[in-house]
């Protein structure tokens, strides 16, 4: 048996902003992994967009080296993970690396949805949880009560959680002590074949694909030839290390450790995440459980504002799949748009941020259509078929049966708030399963239509109850619905990119407000500009953007030929975000114009 026992491999996991980042830094700081030079405020979540927004999107991993009060030397392996529930997935493939897991509380906050799903997650692939009571240095922190909480709600014992500050430092020594005594060491045979679980790749303009993966048995180092089982493929391994958090080289990597692989793959699909590696020396070697592939949930529709953009369009698109493996799409085209693709989101603050990563990194300009989820639609003759996409939604007369998905959500809430989110749930169409009180908060379950969550029940959730109730929700099943198609014309012409599919009970509101909404989103043109909502033959609502002649230049007196020049070419900028349908000219918020409407 290899000795393995100086070795913990854990992730950190905890509801959005409860603290992970600002624990994981405090450990990189006090087990010397950067200066206090190189530490940046948040060092993990290294990417523009993350830091921007302040939440963790990607799971890194660092390698760090705690000297414990024992004597002992510790290897720690830790995988950070995000915490919003668009990105569960990428938690429960952090874990499979792992032999623990922290589980980082708030203190004052106390435990909410997110940290229930993902300490269930950890629990079922047999991991030790660990949990840790953070802010502790706030005045608002009631251990007593979390620690209730932890217990009752996801009914693992909190007697031993440990109390600290990730910000000011207390306690993270202890955190540190008690991590090292209660995460077993890994298991595994230096001595044996390789095999080894590719964790996460992403494409790096330099390196090729550089893949994170954690080491079962074997060893590998570099020059070695490794063999992509799912692919079949053989590449020379060019360097192997680990992230400390900076980029560091190492001799080899061991079974029960965590590092990088870098083999010049050039194919962005040739080390796809959760495949198994071996040397090419040993090609029998087990394939390891890998992950389940993740189901996006909601799909829309972009569109290059420039037909040129394409290609590039396209390019981007390889690239961040392989970033971020629950990215999926496909080619589609509209008579309104153009050529683009239908891509599959895991939510709508998914939807954000790729679309933010393709505008800023790779500076393409592009039409977003309305998200929607994937409807189950049973023919007449017998075939059942998934629709994606409201546009190719087959003909009425050809439908027996349309059904939409249920999903399952898990509400916290405190009593206080807890009428106000029962009146959302109605109101979105929800039946309660269950209702529980805890000391200090209320458990709800409600079976809800996709539908009404993906799109801003997140938000609306979060305004009724202050900030207080959190959510986590999974698909549970498709249920018949009496939906019908939305179709919008502007000007008489039907627009494929604005058709939507709604429950027929709201069908004339949505028209009617949507019509609206889209009448203070269309700039005046040189004509009139009729919008028209439908369903099948019928006009539900109607409303006209009247014609007006913009001209910009009215307002310049004196002939200040500069000033004139930047009115214009502010007014091109202006444009860019527009698409010409027809003869109209729509700008990107019509497109996206039914989320702004409430429903
Ligand atoms: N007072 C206090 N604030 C803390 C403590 N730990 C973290 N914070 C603050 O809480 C906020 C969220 O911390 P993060 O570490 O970014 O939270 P996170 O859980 O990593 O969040 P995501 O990365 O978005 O999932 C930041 O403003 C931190 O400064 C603590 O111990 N005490």
């Amino acid at each position: 048996m290899s000795d393995l026992s100086h070795i913990r491999n854990f992730s950190i996991i905890a509801h959005i902003d409860h603290g992970k980042s600002t624990l994981a830094d405090r450990f990189i700081q006090m087990c010397g992994g950067l200066s206090d030079r190189e530490m940046e405020a948040q060092v993990l979540d290294s990417m523009d967009l993350e830091r921007e927004r302040g939440i963790t999107i990607k799971a890194h991993s660092v390698t760090l080296h705690y000297k414990a009060q024992s004597g002992k030397t510790y290897q720690l392996n830790f995988i950070d993970t995000p915490g919003h529930v668009d990105f569960t997935y990428e938690v429960s493939r952090s874990l499979a690396a792992c032999e623990g897991a922290l589980l980082v509380v708030d203190a004052g906050q106390g435990v909410e949805a997110q940290s229930v799903a993902n300490c269930y997650t950890a629990i079922e692939q047999g991991l030790e949880v660990m949990p840790v009571l953070n802010k502790m240095d706030l005045p608002q922190a009631e251990p007593e009560r979390v620690k209730e909480e932890i217990e009752h709600i996801i009914g693992i014992d909190a007697t031993d959680a440990v109390p600290c500050s990730a910000k000011s430092g207390m306690g993270v020594i202890d955190v540190l002590e008690r991590l090292v005594e209660v995460i077993p060491a890994p298991e595994g045979e230096i001595d044996a074949p390789l095999q080894a679980l590719i964790i996460d790749s992403w494409f790096d303009n330099y390196l090729g694909v550089v893949s994170l993966v954690r080491v079962k048995h074997g060893r590998v180092k570099k020059g070695d030839k490794i063999l992509v089982k799912s692919t079949g493929k053989v590449h020379q391994v060019d360097s192997v290390g680990v992230f400390t958090p900076k980029h560091t080289d190492m001799p080899d990597l061991k079974a029960g450790e965590v590092g990088f692989i870098i083999a010049g793959i050039k194919d962005i699909h040739g080390a796809p995440v959760g495949d198994t590696l071996t040397l090419s020396s040993t090609p029998d070697v087990d394939v390891l459980p890998g992950f389940q592939r993740i189901k996006p949930q909601v799909y829309a529709g972009l569109f290059p504002v420039s037909s040129d953009d394409f290609e590039d369009f396209r390019e981007a698109l390889q690239k961040l799949t392989l970033n971020d493996a629950a990215l999926q799409y496909e080619p589609e085209s509209s008579e309104a748009l153009g050529f683009g693709f239908r891509i599959g989101f895991l939510g709508m603050l998914h939807m954000e941020i790729i679309q933010e990563r393709l505008e800023r990194e790779y500076d393409l300009d592009l039409i977003t259509t309305a998200p929607t989820v994937v409807f189950e639609i049973v023919q007449k003759n017998g075939e059942i078929i998934y629709v994606d996409n409201p546009s190719k939604l087959p003909d009425l007369s050809s439908i027996d049966e349309m059904r939409e998905p249920i999903v399952r959500a898990n509400i916290l809430v405190p009593q206080e708030h807890l009428g106000n989110v029962i009146t959302l749930c109605i109101e979105k169409r929800g039946v309660q399963r269950d209702m529980q009180f805890l000391s200090s908060q209320v458990q709800v379950c409600y079976d809800l239509p996709m539908n009404e969550v993906v799109l801003d029940f997140f938000d609306r959730l979060k305004s009724v109850s202050r900030g207080y109730a959190s959510l986590d929700y999974s698909f549970d099943r498709f249920e018949p619905a009496n939906l019908v198609k939305l179709d919008v014309l502007i000007n008489g012409e039907k627009v494929d990119a604005l058709a939507l599919i709604v429950h027929r009970d709201q069908a004339h509101y949505k028209g009617r407000a949507l019509t609206e909404k889209m009448k203070e989103l269309i700039p005046r043109q040189m004509f009139d500009v009729a919008i028209q909502a439908a369903i099948g033959g019928q006009i539900v609502a109607r409303t006209t953007v009247k014609a007006l002649r913009k001209n910009v230049l009215a307002k310049c007196y004196g002939g200040d030929v500069s000033r004139k020049k930047k009115l214009l070419e502010k007014q091109k900028a202006g444009k860019k975000r527009m698409k010409q349908v027809g003869s109209v000219e729509i700008p990107q918020e019509a497109f996206l114009a039914v989320l702004k409407v409430d429903s």
